[in-house]
């Protein structure tokens, strides 16, 4: 941390000074004055544990109702002793400030201590806190710490309600809200942490919720509770199914489509068999983690972390729940771990991090729950090896612990152990699944590396697990509707760019294939005045964890005047496709076809998730069409056989019969932003390759000259149509470039028209788009919702 926690209190705040504040007199005055960091009273900001990776965010600290002033090269912090609503000043709810992330800043140019006493002394008055907000000065709201016990539910309702007490002073701001500055290392970043962190919100206290739909799962009152806290009022069928099973001590399988609530359906069983442990005192003294999970991407783990630690807000004490995934330092996991109550960690970190510490070792082996999540995946991704370690070394027999005699392995023999698996996804292949549901034999002796492998080693206490499947007809959310468009390989940039113009205020997912189609994809859309931001593997873990953090921040209302396309566009692969849970996903488009059903699965489930609706659109270019085909075929084969349909049909996915001539219309802007987009990406190759070529000519010594560096550029071999094509598009000069530029910012300008009536679109009048020309624009769309 690298702070100084201790604030240095003024202890020369003399008591009756305050009063004489208190009574009133000082109250009246808009004074400001220059006031020393450390005597600010600082809150600690409480950082999700997803962003452990976000350097430099550990122990960050706000304040609210300081102004920042930047005089020259040093950074003052100006506060008044009294709120106002005066035109630009300073207001406690307009003004909020996190320390960290400023100090950053400061401490380049930092205002001198002294000089800053000196103002204040110059003024004649000491900082005297924030005399009005009350619950800062005498209810000091306390910043929960993980496993504690935390206050009552009373106190927590009581702490909120006086937050709310200055409601006239928060209007009264929001009429002269004034920009504040945000000198930070990496304002976006703070700005959207801090925005769209997924902690619950601080709502007004809304009715309760009618949780009587869960009670045949008879759940506990504290379980009951946390879940009204949720605002869920009825258990998923998932949930249904599978939590009764898992509380009754079942080993489950389950399947779900995307969407359907699978992470509460092992959550809330695991957090309620802790409560039980918690009433009998079990969990008191030196305690065992209850659960491990695992996860196959670390994004995933940190949102099962984050969906479980907001279940247990609603409690009124709670577990420690810990993720151990890359990014944070070793020492500082096994802390963690050494206290943790459920644990969740991708594979890999885990089986780094407890197989060198034998006491967690053994802890974890007493863990009651072993879950598996999106099991397929974990194997697709190269860590089976891992996690096949980690379940050997849970089962591995400890002195005085006596082997499984009846164990029918050829190995040495299993320990006998008492946890629950729990294995989960979305997605299991069709022949597994028939031999899960009993109609094969059930010998899960597949192929090495294979789910069956997996399950096999899994160690399953039951001979015959539970096997859930609750949609055996369709593998597709309900409310999620599909779409095809059929269009030229070089016309998928054009229908893309259309049907995002469909949708300008709701968040839209685009999959592609290829990393370098999503580094193209972004820029030629953004040229588009459309706001579209990138995520691939090939990216630093914090610029994803940025991107997605983009993503789910709300769409600024007031920003980008120049646009009324404002929802974000996430461009990325298929490093997006499992288990993300981002709110408000209303369409996906794959823009490739994706290369598995089980791609396609999980992408669509990206939208249409829990009680929401969706569009999923792939774009089809001729060459695409079989692999189509049998996509559709292969993802719908039970809803098409459980309605009598032929596989021919498009089964559920719906062919948009887009209107051709009206689209075309849009092409000389799409064209214009793939010149600009390519010429610049092909000038930041060369560039790149230019720079390694001299580079590799200095370490040899050897001096090219003009025309032997062109000859080495121009190397021809496979490829070298699109190399000609990238070495073209170097050769355009500047001017050129600007030039489209601007010829692309008067067409976004102008109404594209469509030669129907007044029927128009552009880039601005969006809204007119969709009152207008929406369904004559993408010709029959009717049932897609667009
Ligand atoms: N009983 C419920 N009622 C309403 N919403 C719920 C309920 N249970 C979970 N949800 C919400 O549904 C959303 C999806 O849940 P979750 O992420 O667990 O789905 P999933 O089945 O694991 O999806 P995926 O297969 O894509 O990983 C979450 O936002 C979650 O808060």
């Amino acid at each position: 941390m690298a702070f100084d926690k201790k604030r240095k209190h003024s202890g020369e705040q003399p008591q009756a000074k305050r009063s004489q504040s208190k009574a009133g007199t000082k109250r009246q005055k808009t004074d400001k004055r220059v006031v020393p960091v450390d005597e600010l009273p600082w809150q600690t900001v409480e950082v999700p544990e997803m962003f452990d990776d976000a350097e430099g965010f550990y122990g960050l600290e706000e304040i609210q109702g300081v102004e920042v002033v930047r005089e020259g090269d040093v950074v003052k912090f100006v506060s008044s002793n009294h709120y106002t609503s005066a035109p630009g000043f300073c207001n406690p709810y307009t003004c909020k400030i996190q320390r960290k992330s400023y100090l950053c800043l400061s401490q380049v140019a930092a205002v001198p201590k002294g000089k800053a006493d000196k103002k204040d002394e110059d003024d004649g008055e000491e900082f005297e806190g924030f005399d009005d907000t009350p619950e800062m000065e005498s209810t000091p709201v306390e910043t929960k710490a993980k496993g504690q016990k935390k206050e009552p539910k009373a106190k927590k309702k009581e702490v909120k309600e006086s937050k709310k007490e200055p409601k006239d002073g928060k209007k009264d701001a929001k009429e002269h809200k004034k920009p504040v500055p945000q000198p930070t290392e990496d304002p976006e970043l703070v700005s959207n942490l801090f925005t769209s962190i997924d902690t619950l919100p601080d709502v007004e206290p809304e009715e309760d919720v009618d949780t009587s739909e869960w009670a045949p799962l008879e759940l506990s009152s504290d379980m009951l509770a946390a879940i009204g806290n949720l605002r869920f009022s009825k258990p998923t069928p998932i949930q249904a199914r599978a939590i009764p099973e898992i509380i009754d001590g079942h080993d489950v399988i389950g399947k779900a489509s995307t969407g359907s609530g699978k992470t509460l359906a092992f959550g809330i069983p695991i957090v309620e068999s802790w409560l039980a442990k918690r009433a009998e005192g079990k969990q008191d003294g030196k305690k065992h983690p209850v659960a491990m999970i695992l996860s196959p991407t670390r994004e995933l783990a940190h949102q099962i972390s984050d969906h479980l630690k907001k279940l247990c807000d609603g409690l009124t004490d709670s577990p420690y729940i810990c993720s151990v995934t890359g990014g944070l330092a070793i020492q500082k996991q096994l802390r963690q771990l050494e206290k943790a109550d459920i644990i969740i960690g991708t594979p890999g970190r885990l089986w780094e991090v407890i197989s060198t510490e034998t006491s967690i070792m053994n802890s974890i082996r007493a863990i009651d729950f072993l879950v598996v999540d999106e099991a397929d995946r974990l194997l697709k991704d190269g860590q089976f090896k891992e996690a096949e370690d980690i379940i050997k070394a849970l089962d591995r027999t400890r002195p005085g612990e006596e082997a499984d005699e009846d164990s029918d392995s050829d190995e040495e023999p299993i320990p006998k152990h008492h946890r629950q698996t729990l294995v989960f996804s979305a997605t299991f292949n069709k022949a597994l699944q028939q031999k899960l549901a009993g109609k094969a034999r059930f010998n899960l002796m597949g192929e090495a590396e294979s789910l069956e492998h997996l399950l096999k080693k899994l160690n399953f206490r039951e001979a015959k697990p539970k096997f859930i499947d609750a949609n055996p007809v369709s593998q597709m959310a309900d409310r999620l509707k599909e779409g095809l468009i059929h269009c030229g390989d070089l016309e998928k940039d054009l229908y893309l760019y259309a049907v995002l113009l469909l949708q300008p205020t709701r968040r839209a997912l685009v999959f592609t294939n290829a990393i370098n189609t999503v580094r193209r994809l972004t820029p030629f859309l953004q040229n588009l005045n459309l706001p579209a931001i990138s995520l691939h593997s090939d990216m630093e873990q914090k610029a994803r964890l940025r991107s997605l953090e983009k993503f789910k921040a709300d769409p600024p209302t007031n920003a980008n005047p120049g646009s009324s396309i404002q929802a974000p566009i996430l461009v990325a692969t298929d490093v997006a496709a499992r288990g993300l849970d981002i709110p408000n996903v209303d369409l996906v488009i794959h823009y490739h076809v994706p290369r598995s059903a089980d791609d396609y699965v999980h992408r669509s489930g990206r939208t249409a998730r829990a009680t929401q609706s969706g569009v999923s659109i792939m774009l089809c270019g001729p060459k695409e069409d079989i692999p189509t085909q049998r996509l559709i075929a292969k993802v719908h084969a039970s809803a098409a056989a459980a309605s009598g349909k032929s596989k021919k049909d498009l089964l559920g996915v719906q062919t948009i019969d887009i209107d051709r001539r009206l689209v075309s219309h849009l092409k000389p802007r799409v064209t214009l932003s793939k010149k600009i987009t390519e010429t610049t990406i092909a000038k930041e190759k060369g560039a790149k390759e230019d720079d390694w070529l001299k580079n590799a000519a200095e370490e040899l010594g050897i001096e090219l000259d003009e025309d032997e560096f062109e000859k080495v550029g121009s190397w021809k071999g496979k490829g070298s149509g699109k190399k000609q094509k990238e070495r073209e598009a170097r050769e355009v000069g500047k001017q050129e470039v600007q030039k489209w530029r601007w010829e692309l910012k008067e067409l976004l300008k102008k109404r594209v028209n469509t030669g129907v009536s007044e029927k128009y679109l552009n880039g601005v009048d969006v809204e007119g788009l969709l009152r207008g020309v929406r369904s004559e624009f993408l010709g029959q769309v009717e049932g897609l919702g667009l």
